[in-house]
């Protein structure tokens, strides 16, 4: 009995010391926390438990800490990590602009499970800088000028398949039409999602972001055996079967495709015979289209090089980061536009003025640059819907902000630009949807950190002038062909309900009506 009793004593003293020296090695962290504002916090459960409860309204919910709390710094703690948010252009500025914050959180594991070890998922630097180099060559411009047929024949396609003068929910055509475009461009493989064969893929990736997101902010989720004991398990193992399936498939396909070409090129060394794949029959200025996966390969030397399983998991976060955040954008300004007529009305005007009546001519670059106000209206959509509405640094340093709060190193900094966005300095009346906020004479005064829909510094999106050309090109096209209106949700000034599934969505389906110009 009594050696039973010294073992729980001794037991005892050493849990104390290992919390003790947990202690001491946080002092600075939870001293510097405790300094800065931020709403009363749970013994254990910190601030989490408002976010964890409504997953769905984590927008709203930081939306109005941003407003109560000055946007920012804001101090949450979740259960013993210390997250700050940031909703400042000054502070964006001083956080992104530096070149040492550039490891993502350990929050990001959890969508490592379909999106791998590429870039996005990424938090080791050196490796993380090692593959941005080699793969930033992919999406120079020269390369990209070379998809816009690819993004006019899908955009065609879409606009083929509209039924005119009834409520169609635009978001799951936008998220085909997007998955087609970024399989040719990014693998050199025609999936004809549109067609009807991506949808589980999409689907799929839509409840694993869900999952993520819910898992995020309810830190008992997070852990993977108490996670796997959990009934969601199955619907994201269901989910993750279906995306991975549908991506194996592509790169089954790209590798036969490989193959067959290389045959072909042996052949060709004989017979010289000049036949080419379906997308390398395109040439523009000179440029033919080069999916980025072949780029990368190219690049390939024995100074930097990637394993077999590295270019898949950069593909796939390619693809990934491709299709859900463009189709994002393009649902929002489809509903934009359909709600805002006079803004609408100017859009086809320059349209029409660029392209005239010719349904079938292909956009040049010089084409897309004359669509000056569509790019005001694609700028105004993602600042209010920008389809990543945060994104986390871990400090490696500490960093004081514009208004002198020091934020302690290792602590996760949140950079909450759905807030930035909203900044009343940089931008007067948030709420309103105004293209005009892009006017040269009103971006001249604003920090170029105000409005961050791709991040900003080094680690920013690799894809923002792909994803711009893309969104210009398929939001042209459609416009070429059809006015729209809004559904009846969507009508009399009814308000537009977001929900957050580690990307911003609409929490209904989004209705619009198509009429045949
Ligand atoms: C409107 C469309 C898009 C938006 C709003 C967007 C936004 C963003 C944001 C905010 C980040 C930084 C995320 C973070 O720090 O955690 C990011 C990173 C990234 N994006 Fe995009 N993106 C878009 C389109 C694309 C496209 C079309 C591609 C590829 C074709 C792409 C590929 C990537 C990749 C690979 C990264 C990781 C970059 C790195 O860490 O080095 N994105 N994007």
């Amino acid at each position: 009995m009594f050696t039973w009793v010294l073992r729980l004593i001794l037991i005892g003293i050493i849990l104390l010391l290992v919390y003790l020296r947990y202690r001491k090695s946080r002092k600075r962290l939870l001293e510097l926390g405790a300094k800065l504002p931020g709403p009363p916090s749970l013994p254990l459960f910190g601030n989490m438990l408002p976010f964890a409860m409504r997953p769905d309204d984590c927008i709203d919910i930081g939306m109005k800490f941003c407003t109560e709390y000055d946007s920012g710094p804001i101090r949450f703690w979740f259960l013993n990590e210390l997250i700050v948010f940031v909703a400042k252009p000054q502070d964006a500025e001083i956080l992104l602009s530096n070149m040492k914050h550039l490891r993502k959180p350990w929050q990001y594991k959890l969508l490592k499970p379909f999106m791998g070890e590429g870039l996005f998922t990424n938090s080791d630097n050196s490796i993380w800088r090692l593959h941005r180099k080699m793969i930033t060559p992919a999406f120079h411009f020269s390369i990209l000028k070379g998809f816009l047929p690819i993004f006019f024949e899908e955009a065609k396609i879409f606009a083929s398949k509209i039924p005119c003068g009834e409520e169609v929910d635009v978001f799951p055509r936008f998220g085909l039409c997007a998955l087609d475009i970024i399989c040719r461009t990014a693998m050199g493989v025609h999936v004809h999602s549109q067609e009807g064969k991506g949808k589980e893929f999409v689907e799929g990736m839509e409840t694993l972001l869900q999952i993520a997101h819910w898992r995020l902010v309810r830190p008992y989720m997070i852990n993977d055996t108490i996670f796997s004991m959990l009934p969601i398990k199955k619907k994201h193992d269901e989910a993750q079967k279906n995306v991975f399936k549908f991506t194996e498939s592509v790169i089954q396909d790209k590798r036969q495709k490989l193959n067959s070409q290389k045959s072909k090129c042996n052949n060709n060394n004989n017979n010289n015979n000049d036949e080419k794949n379906d997308d390398n029959k395109y040439f523009l200025s000179g440029e033919r289209a080069m999916p980025f996966l072949d780029l990368m390969m190219a690049m390939d030397t024995d100074e930097m090089s990637l394993t077999d399983e590295q270019l898949r998991d950069e593909a796939i976060t390619i693809i990934i980061g491709g299709q859900e955040t463009t189709t994002t954008e393009l649902t929002f300004t489809l509903l934009m536009l359909a709600i805002h007529h006079n803004v609408q009305a100017k859009v086809l005007d320059e349209i029409d003025l660029v392209f005239g009546s010719d349904l079938n001519h292909t956009p040049t670059i010089e084409d897309l640059q004359k669509l000056e106000y569509l790019e005001r209206v694609l700028k105004e959509v993602m600042r209010l819907y920008p389809s990543i509405p945060y994104f986390a640094r871990v400090l490696e340093e500490e960093v004081t902000l514009s208004n002198n709060y020091t934020l302690p190193k290792e602590c996760i900094v949140c950079i909450f630009n759905y807030g930035l966005h909203r900044h009343p300095e940089s931008f007067p009346n948030p709420e309103r949807f105004d293209p005009d906020n892009f006017l040269p004479e009103r971006c001249r005064g604003r920090s170029p950190f105000a409005f961050v829909p791709f991040s900003a510094g080094p680690r920013n999106c690799i894809g923002q002038k792909y994803a711009m050309l893309q969104m210009k090109t398929v939001v042209s096209t459609i416009f070429r062909h059809f006015r729209v209106t809004p559904g009846k949700r969507f009508q009399n000034g009814a308000p537009i309900r977001i929900k957050a599934t580690t990307t911003i969505k609409c929490s209904n389906s989004v209705d619009i009506v198509f009429h045949r110009r």
